[in-house]
């Protein structure tokens, strides 16, 4: 093989015959491995794998882009702008894990800039700019304008309000953050300590940070690039503290980008990871006594009138929290996107890496054919899909919300609340685990930063801690299922995804008709188990705080929380099922698709299943033997999506750009690749390392003398 034969002798020989070598200057062995042409190398490598298995797939590909994608024109507006990102020179991301965190920074400000220039001369409209900015793929402070201080104006601000400051956002003459976690208080939003306290001889708020632990902490794009924030604080007047409303503070001038006077503000330090999210400025602020107009307190929620009077508009509180629960449902649609991406890359990886199994001097065995691989790989494969069409309903049920809510039903504040909080913890949490076991999944090369999967994870995990840590979330579902439960009594019906619930009766003594491997193929047998398991999960929990007598009710919550936040799963679980069984009784165009779709479901359902089996056969849902006849079918569901397995990921229709993986490559050209990559690592642009002369000759000549003594 080329990897191991006469060039790689060369190389050493090349290597220890010139010191200072750049990587400009490649030794001739380089050269000469190029010179003989890509096209030879290629020969020797395994680029036919993936053409041999997408000839395997039983289905219609670009069909099932649609099927992902949503509809035919996102298929292809996604489509064109990746490749105008990819084929954008200014867009390079090969080297980032490379870069210093000052040229990080340097290089987001310099993407932000250019892909604001490309929005404007191409004229793109919201849909085509949102899409250029994720292919561009680097967490900076544009993710905070656009995402979080543009919908807090939106959502919190009057009309007066939205009409003078959303022009100056949407053109860029201002940079807004979020400001709301401070260094002492972040899940706890009651708890902040800033204060904005209205004086009525001049009509303005003072903001102030009276302690160390009422400095802002995290927000992403205050360090270096915000000149504005929605700042979170508690409102004091007359006297009097109204609790946590938003205001819009301006932190740096327009002019020269200096912090305005009473303004202290910075750069919080590195973050987990080589580049990653430390292309982010997330930052620290503090205010001493700063003073702002009464009209930049956002007042769509309660205003305070020129005299100082707080008057709060007949609106339920928690609307405060809108911002969050807006990005909760994009972070849903983010993971299935993360996800997607680690898949892609551990799939098509597994389909060109061999290892044992050479029979004669015949192949190896593709790592992919290996069952093990397999039971790890397509449940990631199908969560990716689910998380898909979860995200989309939520999408929908978001939109939902808003429309009741501009029309005064606040009827459904709560579902929106329970879903966003349930699912955005259960799919970051599964997606950072997931993007782990990729990387496990593509051996040792998967620990190379151009695999890409480093910096997914990396870039990924805080997921499960910002916009809500993950527990605390799912307490505020576990709290919600137990209002529920408790209402039961009552007579009053659950509605929207607690709708189940209203089937007490039946679902608490309801046993499973499964008596073959088959049968869990049925929806509605899958449905009733993970019913039943997720009702008398929150049931159990009721009671045992209810017999907790002795305890205040919310004691007994406290003391139940770990039981609780597996009630809580369990129920965002079955919400995730019920979507995907939703989506595929959906007519779906396309040869194969459905049916694909369908495996799909039914491997994620499944895989739930067995990896819960405690929980179902605890509550006595199903029996030991029809928790073994889901096993056994999940592993004749495994043999079926085998074939179509790299098509099912070239479905989500990544680029190479956008994927960032020598591992992932879509011809699967993945041994020339990474041997090209290595090259380009700093500590290759000399053949002797810097320090040689100050430590390694020093030592080794000195241990040589040691020797020569002896
Ligand atoms: C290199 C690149 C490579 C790869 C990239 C690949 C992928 C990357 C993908 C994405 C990365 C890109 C960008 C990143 C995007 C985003 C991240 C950036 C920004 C992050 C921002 C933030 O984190 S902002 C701060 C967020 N903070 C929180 O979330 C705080 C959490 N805490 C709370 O929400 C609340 O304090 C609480 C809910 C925990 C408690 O509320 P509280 O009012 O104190 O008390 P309760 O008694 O519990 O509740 C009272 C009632 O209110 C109801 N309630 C609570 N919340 C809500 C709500 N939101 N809506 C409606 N109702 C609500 C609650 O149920 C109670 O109701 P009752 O009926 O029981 O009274
Ligand atoms: C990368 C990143 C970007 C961010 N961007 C922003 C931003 O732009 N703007 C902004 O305002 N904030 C931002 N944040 C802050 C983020 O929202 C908070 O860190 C997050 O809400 C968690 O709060 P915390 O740090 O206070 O965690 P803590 O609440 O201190 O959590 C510590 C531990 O305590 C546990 N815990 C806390 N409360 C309970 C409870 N009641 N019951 C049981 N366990 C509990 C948690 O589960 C966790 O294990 C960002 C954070 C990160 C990491």
């Amino acid at each position: 093989m080329w990897r191991g034969g006469s060039n790689t002798r060369t190389c050493k020989r090349r290597f220890f015959s010139s010191p200072t070598r750049s990587r400009h200057h490649r030794p001739p062995y380089i050269c000469r491995l190029h010179s003989r042409g890509s096209q030879h190398l290629k020969a020797m490598a395994e680029v036919d794998h993936l053409a041999a298995e997408r000839a395997t797939a039983r289905f219609d590909v670009e069909e099932m882009k649609v099927a992902w994608a949503g509809s035919r024109h996102a298929v292809h507006v996604a489509d064109r702008m990746a490749r105008l990102v990819a084929s954008d020179p200014v867009f390079r991301k090969d080297n980032r894990t490379m870069l210093s965190r000052k040229e990080l920074f340097k290089d987001t400000l310099r993407k932000a800039a250019h892909a604001w220039k490309r929005i404007v001369e191409l004229r793109l409209t919201e849909e085509e700019a949102d899409l250029l900015r994720q292919y561009v793929d680097q967490p900076g402070y544009v993710d905070l304008h656009w995402g979080m201080f543009v919908p807090a104006i939106k959502g919190q601000g009057t009309e007066e309000q939205q009409h003078k400051w959303l022009p100056l956002a949407y053109k860029f003459q201002i940079i807004g953050c979020y400001a709301q976690t401070e260094l002492g208080h972040g899940s706890n939003v009651q708890g902040l300590e800033t204060t904005a306290t209205f004086d009525p001889k001049t009509d303005e708020f003072v903001i102030h940070s009276p302690t160390l632990t009422s400095s802002k902490w995290w927000p992403g794009g205050l360090g270096k690039a915000s000149t504005h924030a929605v700042v979170y604080a508690r409102l004091i007047t007359e006297g009097k503290d109204y609790g946590i409303h938003g205001f819009i503070v301006q932190l740096r001038s327009l002019e020269d980008h200096s912090p305005l006077p009473g303004v202290t503000l910075g750069d919080i330090g590195g973050k987990f990871g080589s580049g990653a999210y430390n292309s982010m400025d997330n930052g620290v602020l503090r205010f001493d006594h700063v003073r702002i107009p009464r009209d930049q307190m956002l007042m769509r929620l309660s205003q305070v009138t020129r005299e100082g009077k707080y008057v709060h508009s007949n609106v339920p509180k928690q609307l405060l929290y809108g911002t969050m629960v807006y990005v909760r449902q994009s972070i849903v649609a983010d993971a299935s996107k993360a996800l997607s991406r680690a898949v892609c890359i551990a799939v098509r990886y597994s389909a060109v890496r061999k290892q044992f199994g050479s029979q004669d001097g015949g192949p190896e065995t593709q790592v992919l054919n290996y069952k093990t691989q397999q039971s790890r790989l397509f449940p990631l494969l199908a969560s990716a899909y689910a998380f898909r069409f979860v995200g989309d309903w939520l999408n929908w049920l978001y939109t939902d919300v808003t429309q009741k809510l501009e029309a005064k039903d606040f009827s459904t504040l709560q579902e929106a609340h329970a879903c966003t909080a349930g699912l955005k913890a259960v799919t970051t949490s599964v997606t950072a685990d997931a993007i782990e076991e990729c990387r496990k999944l593509c051996g040792g090369h998967g620990y190379l930063n151009s695999s890409g999967l480093p910096e997914l994870f990396a870039v990924y995990v805080p997921a499960c801690t910002y916009e809500g840590d993950n527990v605390v979330l799912l307490l505020q579902v576990a709290r919600i299922l137990m209002k529920t439960v408790s209402q039961l009594a009552s007579g009053k019906q659950p509605v929207g995804t607690m709708a189940y619930m209203g089937k007490v009766q039946y679902l608490m003594q309801c046993k499973s008709a499964v008596s073959s491997a088959e049968d869990w193929l049925n929806p509605d047998a899958i449905q009733e188990a993970f019913e039943a398991r997720a009702l008398r999960m929150a049931v159990n929990c009721a009671q045992n705080i209810s017999q907790a007598a002795s305890q205040e009710e919310a004691a007994g919550f406290y003391e139940r929380s770990p039981d609780l936040l597996e009630a809580a799963v369990a129920h965002i679980q079955l919400i995730i099922v019920t979507k995907f069984i939703e989506k595929v009784h959906q007519e779906i165009p396309g040869h194969g698709v459905k049916e694909q779709l369908q495996a799909l479901c039914n491997v994620y359902a499944l895989y739930i299943l067995h990896k819960h089996l405690g929980d179902f056969l605890a509550t006595g849902c199903i029996t030991p033997r029809q928790g073994a006849l889901a096993n056994e079918q999940l592993g004749k569901l495994y043999a079926q999506v085998r074939p179509n397995a790299v098509a099912l990921v070239d479905a989500f229709n990544y680029t190479d750009h956008y994927l960032g993986s020598v591992l992932g490559r879509y011809d699967g050209d993945v041994y020339p690749a990474l041997y090209e990559e290595a090259w380009k690592d700093p500590l290759n642009e000399t053949v002797v390392p810097e320090g040689y002369h100050e430590y390694l000759r020093p030592l080794i000549k000195q241990q040589q003398l040691k020797l020569s003594r002896l």
